[in-house]
């Protein structure tokens, strides 16, 4: 389970990113992808050159950088989110259209745009086709979020032969089933306040509220994609105490405490622990990724202009998984 995330500050700034819930380490770091950097389309063996920095959590694979969540120096961000049981991609290759694999999306998208309104134009011309990245290397399931520095923000969907493209105007996306259910989902949750109900009599019996909170009774509070999307797109809506990048940040990283995988809560078939191996949140206009991770509470921040943005080769950050605790004496 994944819960991805758009957030405006009151001062005008605009945040992205997401909670990856797994029962794996896929080997992630934060990379950073500099504008002279190329890279290999597996699909159709052309040599592609960055446009635009990047930086984002992903893993290298044969010196290819695979992005799970990411944004660009224009302030354009993107993350992929499992999407099983109904992410199909075409067979073959067309002739005359863009080829990728799904795992080069996110490369795609943030090495070539500069917002969502000319994503959504050049995505008439992309095919998504499932040829696996190696042999040893399953065929992701994915769904995208797209999110841009005017808030515009799309969720790009490929099911039974057919790209669907939509305005995501609640600025959330979880997993399965489709975008447009958890829309109308939502719809099932409009009564929901963050005020108090008052004191009402039934029959004869008065009713007092217990405590603070209870407007928010009947909201889910398990970990399913469902519950995750109604969660995130009330708290996301109902969000105070954001006035800038740092306050912003900080109530980013609250929204998706709500939806973090307690170990233990949720296990596999497999028998595996399902957690949230990392939360992200990226300031599109700074240049600023920040990540926790499911051992380490604390923030890390890396900066894309603290870096050679023309550079050639990738840069791999450390992955800062070990407790950071302040010892007070
Ligand atoms: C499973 C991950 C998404 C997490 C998520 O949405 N979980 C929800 C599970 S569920 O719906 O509720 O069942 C996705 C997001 C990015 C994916 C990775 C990236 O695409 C990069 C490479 C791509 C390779 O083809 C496969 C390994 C991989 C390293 C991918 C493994 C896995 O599919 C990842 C990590």
């Amino acid at each position: 389970m994944c819960t991805g995330l758009t957030l405006t500050t009151n001062d005008g700034y605009h945040l992205f990113g997401r909670s990856m819930d797994i029962e794996y380490s896929f080997n992630q770091s934060p990379l950073f992808i500099p504008r002279n950097f190329t890279w290999n389309n597996v699909v159709t063996k052309d040599i592609n050159k960055i446009k635009y920095a990047i930086l984002g959590m992903g893993t290298m694979m044969e010196g290819h950088p695979m992005m799970a969540d990411a944004f660009n120096e224009k302030g354009l961000a993107c993350a992929g989110l499992n999407f099983p049981g109904y992410a199909s991609y075409e067979e073959n290759i067309i002739d005359g259209k863009i080829n990728i694999g799904p795992y080069d999306l996110i490369l795609w998208v943030l090495s070539n745009f500069e917002k969502v309104s000319e994503v959504k134009e050049a995505l008439g011309n992309l095919n998504i086709v499932s040829v696996p990245f190696s042999q040893s290397t399953p065929l992701p399931t994915l769904h995208w979020i797209v999110y841009d520095k005017n808030d515009d923000c799309i969720v790009i969907e490929k099911v039974k032969g057919k790209l669907n493209v939509y305005d995501n105007k609640i600025g959330i996306l979880t997993n399965s089933p489709t975008f447009d259910w958890h829309i109308t989902n939502l719809r099932q949750y409009m009564g929901l306040t963050s005020t108090q109900p008052p004191e009402a009599i039934w029959h004869k019996q008065e009713l007092i509220p217990l405590g603070q909170g209870l407007g928010l009774c009947g909201l889910p509070g398990d970990f399913s994609p469902a519950s995750r999307f109604v969660r995130t797109s009330y708290f996301k809506s109902h969000i105070a105490l954001n006035k800038d990048e740092l306050s912003g940040v900080t109530a980013f990283f609250h929204i998706l405490a709500n939806v973090s995988m307690v170990g233990g809560s949720v296990v596999t078939p497999a028998n595996l622990n399902d957690i949230t191996l990392y939360k992200s949140s990226m300031c599109l206009e700074k240049g600023t990724y920040y990540y926790n991770t499911y051992y380490n509470n604390q923030i890390t921040i890396i900066n894309m202009h603290n870096e050679d943005l023309d550079a050639s080769e990738v840069k791999v950050f450390p992955y800062r998984d070990v407790q950071s605790i302040y010892y007070e004496n």
